[in-house]
């Protein structure tokens, strides 16, 4: 399958890692990744195309620590060294960069280049960024030919609505954006949150979930099989999915590094079946990891759970 070369700002630079040999049974993820003009998918299964929104312009918008426009190459440096067991080929477009205050352009240009790369048959990873991020996943996919006449489902595993009535989008709108943009196509936001952090949303949030039909889960009340099942019947009433994973939903000990660190936070064993789940059920078009603060994080260990959640994901 031919992939299509999006408009991005940044090309793919060279990705490191441990050196044990070139042989396949040598193989991490700096060995395997190529750059995305270079690549051809394999027959049978879908490419993935990593794609970098280097952004921060909505956390600073939305009041929270900026820094996490550094988070997609942290996020690369993090996979990098990974033994690389996927049978899938995995292609790197580079990096689209919000410049200053210009999210909306930003997240314009990223939801072209997700479209285009969406319609060229790949499965698309994007490394954010604040949870602005989510918007111009909703873009790419909303402006995709893989949701002509399907039932979109965007599942948010998150410690925040992200249902923000504001004047100016941010990383604390995105969600509110898409139900927005749905209503005006007709159609109903199907939307679904696994990890709500009850003191960290407000009445407000709870009732613009109320109203918009938001099915969610508690931080409390993530028990293993009500998040499976949970996760099941979200899965069972849609077409396509796009799942995106705010870093914060685990707790600060596992997450350091996001802009609002976690107190309870959901365990990342139960995070790690969720994104098993989704892979395994052929729904999965898309899916993004936001709000990795290089800054704040300790040791790099919240890049290496970003890492490890994509590495699961594309298994
Ligand atoms: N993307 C982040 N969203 C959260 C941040 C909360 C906070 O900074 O405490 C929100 O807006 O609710
Ligand atoms: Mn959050
Ligand atoms: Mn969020």
């Amino acid at each position: 399958m031919e992939t299509s070369a999006p408009a991005v700002d940044v090309t793919p630079t060279a990705w490191t890692g441990r050196f044990d040999g070139d042989g396949p049974e040598h193989r991490r993820w700096w060995q395997a990744v190529a750059p995305h003009a270079a690549g051809t998918a394999a027959a049978g299964v879908r490419s993935a195309v990593v794609l970098g929104f280097c952004s921060d312009a909505g956390v600073r918008r939305n009041k929270g620590r900026v820094g996490a426009a550094a988070a997609p190459a942290a996020i690369r440096a993090a996979l990098g060294p990974l033994a690389f067991h996927l049978d899938r080929e995995v292609f790197d477009a580079g990096d689209v960069v919000v410049e200053g205050d210009q999210l909306e352009d930003g997240q314009a240009r990223a939801g072209r280049a997700i479209s285009g790369l969406l319609d060229a048959g790949n499965l698309t990873v994007v490394l954010g960024g604040g949870h602005e991020t989510a918007f111009a996943s909703y873009l790419g996919v909303a402006g995709s030919e893989v949701l002509r006449g399907k039932r979109l489902g965007v599942l948010n595993l998150d410690a925040h609505f992200d249902l923000r009535d504001e004047p100016v989008p941010s990383s604390g709108t995105p969600f509110l954006q898409m139900a927005q943009e749905e209503a005006a196509a007709g159609r109903e936001l199907q939307y679904a949150v696994v990890g709500i952090s009850e003191p960290n949303n407000t009445r407000t949030l709870f009732d613009t979930a109320e109203r918009l039909g938001v099915k969610y889960l508690l931080d409390e009340g993530c028990a293993p099989e009500v998040v499976e099942t949970f996760v099941a019947d979200f899965l069972a009433g849609i077409d396509v999915l796009y799942l995106t994973i705010d870093l914060d939903v685990m707790p600060a000990a596992v997450a350091p590094g996001v802009s609002a660190p976690a107190a309870y936070g959901v365990p990342l064993p139960v995070i790690s079946a969720v994104c098993k789940q989704v892979a395994a059920s052929g729904k999965l078009v898309h899916l993004d990891v936001a709000e990795l603060n290089p800054e704040f994080d300790i040791d790099g260990r919240t890049a290496k759970v970003a890492a490890r959640l994509v590495n699961t994901l594309l298994a």
